[in-house]
Parts: C-alpha cells; structure tokens; sequence
C-alpha cells in the first residue's frame, strides 16, 4: 500500500454538465471531510453512499454544490480508500476543489497513477490495466468490445494457463535431467511435443486475435493498385457509396492517390485508390505512379483490380509477381463483359479464395468482398466477436517472442535434443509470456506504461 494519497480531475478538461475529482490513499477520507459540509459527513457508517453537500473554501464561502461517496478500499478501483466529489463541470469549480485537495495534504497524481495503484494492490494484472486505456481510446462498438474482453482477463486468463503448462512441463523436464532413464525418454519427447504443439496453437491464436484487434482499432490499410482503366475508382466509390473518385473511360484518370475510411462488414478500412499502374512519360501521372507504389508499400492488404474482359497483360504479371509475397485479393472486374482472362489459371497460381470475380458497374460481387475481408481479419470460419482482442504493441510483441522461444523448443523436442536445451527455449517463453501479465517485468517498463496514460486514470 501507498502512504500518500493523490488526487486528480478524472473527467475531460472543458465545459461539461458535471465533473469528478477523485482523491485516493490513507488521507482521501479526512482531506475531503476538511471542505465538504453537508448533512452526513463522509465516513464508514454511510460508505458508498452519495451524500449531497456543498464545498466550502478557506473562509467558509462556497465553492459549489456537490454529491461526494466515500469508498473504503479494499473495495475501490485502486484497492484503497477512495474518496469522490461530483461537481458542476466546468474549468473553475474543478479547479478550484483540486487545490482544495491538495492544500488538505493530497498530492497531484501522476499520468494513471490510479490505475497504477489498482495494479500494484493486485486489483488488476497488467494487461488488464493497459486495456483500460484501449476502452478509453476505443472508436467503435467492436474496438470497445474487444478492448472489454482484454479487461476482464481474457488475455491474462489465457497467459497464465499457458505458463502454468509450460512451467509443468519444466518441471517435468528437468526431473528427467537428473533421474535420467532410457526407457521413458520417448514417452517424454511424445508428450513434450504434443504439449509443445498445443502450447503453439494457444498462442497463434492469441496472435491472430491481437491482429483483428488492432486492425478494429487501426482500420485495415488497403490499397486498390492496377493497370489504368481497370475501374480502381469505380470499386473505391462502389465501395464507400458515393461518388468520390473521377471515373472515366480514358486510362489515366486518377492521378493522386485518394484515401477515405469506410467500414466493410464491420470492418474498418482505410482504402486508397491509386493511379493506374504504367509507365507513362506524363509527368503528373509518373509522380502518381510514384505514389501509387508508395501506398502499396504502406499497405497491408492490396485489392489487385484486373480488366477480365481482356487478357492478363505483361503489367498485370508483373505486378502480380511483385505482389507475390504480400497480403492480396485479386479482383477480377467487369464480368458483365464476355471474359477474356484466365481465371482457373489465376486461381492456380495465387489460390482458389483469393481470386474473385465481380462487375463493378452492376454491382455483382462485392458482397462476396465483404466475406473475404471477413475471413481475412478474424480467420476463417470464426465469428467476429470473440476472435478479436485488444493487444498494444507491447503484447503482441511478447507474443510473438514466446511463439518464437516454443516454435525452437517444438524442433528441439522432435529432434530428441537433450532436455536442458529444451527448458532454455521455455524459461524464455515462460520470461516473454510472464512480461504480459506483469508477473515477470522490471519497474521501469511498468513506470513506462503507466505513464502514457492521462492523468487522472
Ligand atoms: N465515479 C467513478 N466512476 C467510474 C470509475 C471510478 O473510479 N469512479 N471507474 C474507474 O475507472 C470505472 C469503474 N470501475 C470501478 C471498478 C471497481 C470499483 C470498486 O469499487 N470495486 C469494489 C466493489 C465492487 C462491488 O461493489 O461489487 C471491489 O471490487 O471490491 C469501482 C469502480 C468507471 N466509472
Ligand atoms: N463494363 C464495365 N465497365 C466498368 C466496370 N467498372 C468500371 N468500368 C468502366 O471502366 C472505365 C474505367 O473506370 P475507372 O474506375 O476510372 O478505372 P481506374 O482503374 O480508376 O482507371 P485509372 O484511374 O485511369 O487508373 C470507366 O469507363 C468505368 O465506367 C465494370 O464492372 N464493367
Ligand atoms: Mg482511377
């Protein structure tokens, strides 16, 4: 437990209808029962009560007319004694009761030093507490959604049932490092693989899932790239239902790129439509070229358009060759004309799912679009609202180190490597995946992220 007590305005800055200052620590009770007067004082006997009163300043004037609760911890959002005061929002009475605070003995709080305090009294783990600052942040339903799954748990519940298999398996290894005996060798590698093979999956999975979160929160950077008047633009306005981007019949129409936000099936996208692809000695449209393949680099989805009234050309190919080990959709356009482009042979190549046929101008197969992006974001077959979560960077980051530690372990164990060359690789997954939690990181890293809270968090 902390000796000081701190406090902070929890709300926005600027005008509202009300306001909140919250004081937490040894002292929240008696700093504020110093300048609250109403007909209940504050204490124990009415705990989690709003009482109504006023706030009197220095020479007994009043400051505003309040509701204030008292809740002693360790049943408060920091795990101690909390006190609240609801005032009128506003700059000045805000303000105004936080000086009153502090000249009570309260000190200011640090950018989420709440929070922190709810971490450091074992209230929350730490990426429950970093998920608070992704509900704050969220912008849409399944932002909030997914960043609530992270704050129940989800991905500390899960954490900590991998590291507890991992630590068995440990355990388990390291008795047969001592006690080695021949026989039961082959049972231990079986069973360190199947455990190992297991322990993978949980964690793709989380991967996956901290993906789609981020793509939630992010959007997903798409960008429409094809040869000139393959109808780019037509998909961009179809897409976003309104009449953005100029569409002509004369290639080299779109010679800037243009980015808009839209939401595809639930999913957020920030789509570019770009100029066509080709060289060209026009000056503008080279500069738009330029861009083109600038955005296309940036993205992390390419919607590859191609005109399927016409063969595949030598700059369809090529751009699909340098496209080959990027995300893609490759859209083949205009099937209200006879086709005249190979798919089969597309679909050979670049895979049965990622090839689709669609005619922009009637409006035929953009629900099957929809689906893929679907697909794409949350995995195949999955539904959306359990398959997303709120991971920063910070986590996914640790994720993807602990995959890397089980994924060395896994070739290890399937290569009857001995075992203490096994337990390396997991005492480091064990390291990355404890990091998550906060069951296994130095103070500096937490001082660090609850720092880029807001104050009063
Ligand atoms: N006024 C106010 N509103 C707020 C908060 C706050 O601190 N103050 N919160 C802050 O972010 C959020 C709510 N989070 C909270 C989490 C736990 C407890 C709490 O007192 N828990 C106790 C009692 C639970 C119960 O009655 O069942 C406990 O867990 O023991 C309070 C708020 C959003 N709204
Ligand atoms: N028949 C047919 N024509 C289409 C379809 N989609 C687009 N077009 C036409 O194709 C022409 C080019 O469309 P745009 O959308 O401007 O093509 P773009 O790929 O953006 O072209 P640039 O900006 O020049 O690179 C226009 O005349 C569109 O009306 C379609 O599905 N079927
Ligand atoms: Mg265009």
């Amino acid at each position: 437990m902390m000796d000081d007590t701190i406090s902070a305005i929890a709300t926005a800055l600027g005008v509202g209808s009300i306001g909140v200052i919250r004081v937490s620590g040894p002292d929240s009770l008696a700093i504020v029962r110093r300048f609250f007067a109403g007909r209940e004082q504050p204490g124990r006997e009415n705990a989690r009560k709003l009482l109504y009163g006023h706030i009197l300043d220095g020479k007994g004037q009043v400051v505003d007319e309040v509701l204030a609760v008292y809740m002693p911890g360790p049943h408060s959002y920091t795990g101690e004694d909390v006190c609240e005061i609801q005032c009128h929002g506003g700059r000045e009475a805000l303000q105004e009761i936080l000086r009153l605070t502090f000249q009570a003995g309260a000190r200011p709080a640090e950018p989420g030093e709440f929070t922190k305090r709810a971490f450091l009294n074992g209230r929350l783990d730490l990426a429950e507490a970093e998920s608070v600052m992704d509900i704050i942040n969220a912008r849409s339903r399944q932002a909030l959604a997914a960043a609530n799954r992270g704050h129940e748990g989800g991905l500390s519940r899960q954490v900590k049932a991998l590291r507890k298999t991992l630590r068995d398996l440990v355990v388990q290894l390291e008795a047969c490092i001592d006690y080695p005996e021949d026989d039961i060798e082959e049972v231990t590698y079986d069973r360190t693989v199947s455990t190992l093979e297991e322990g993978k999956k949980a964690v793709e999975t989380l991967v996956r899932r901290g993906t789609a979160g981020r793509i939630l929160r992010e959007g997903l950077r798409t960008a429409i790239v094809g040869r000139p008047n393959v109808g780019k633009s037509s998909l961009l306005n179809s897409l976003l239902q309104a009449d953005r981007a100029i569409v002509s019949n004369i290639p080299g129409t779109t010679r800037d790129i243009i980015e808009e936000q839209m939401t595809i099936g639930g999913i957020p996208l920030v789509l570019t439509d770009t100029a066509g692809l080709r060289d060209t000695s026009d000056l503008v449209e080279k500069i738009g070229v330029e861009r083109s393949r600038a955005a296309l680099e940036d993205a992390q989805l390419a919607l590859v358009v191609l005109d399927g009234s016409q063969p595949l050309d030598p700059e369809d190919r090529q751009l699909l060759e340098s496209l080959r080990d990027r995300k893609k959709l490759i859209l083949v356009n205009k099937a209200d004309l006879p086709l005249a482009l190979d798919v089969e042979g597309l679909r050979k190549t670049y895979g049965e799912k990622d090839v689709l046929v669609l005619s922009v101008k009637e409006g035929k197969g953009l629900e099957q679009v929809e689906q893929w992006l679907r697909d794409f974001v949350y995995g195949e077959g999955s539904d959306s609202e359990s398959s997303s979560m709120t991971q920063n960077a910070r986590q996914q980051n640790l994720l993807e180190k602990a995959l890397q530690s089980l994924e060395d372990a896994l070739a290890g164990a399937r290569q009857h490597l001995p075992y203490d060359c096994l337990t390396i690789d997991l005492t480091q997954a064990l390291h990355d995946l404890g990091e998550i939690t906060g069951e296994d990181v130095p103070d500096e890293i937490i001082d660090e992220i609850f720092a880029q809270f807001c104050v009063g968090k």
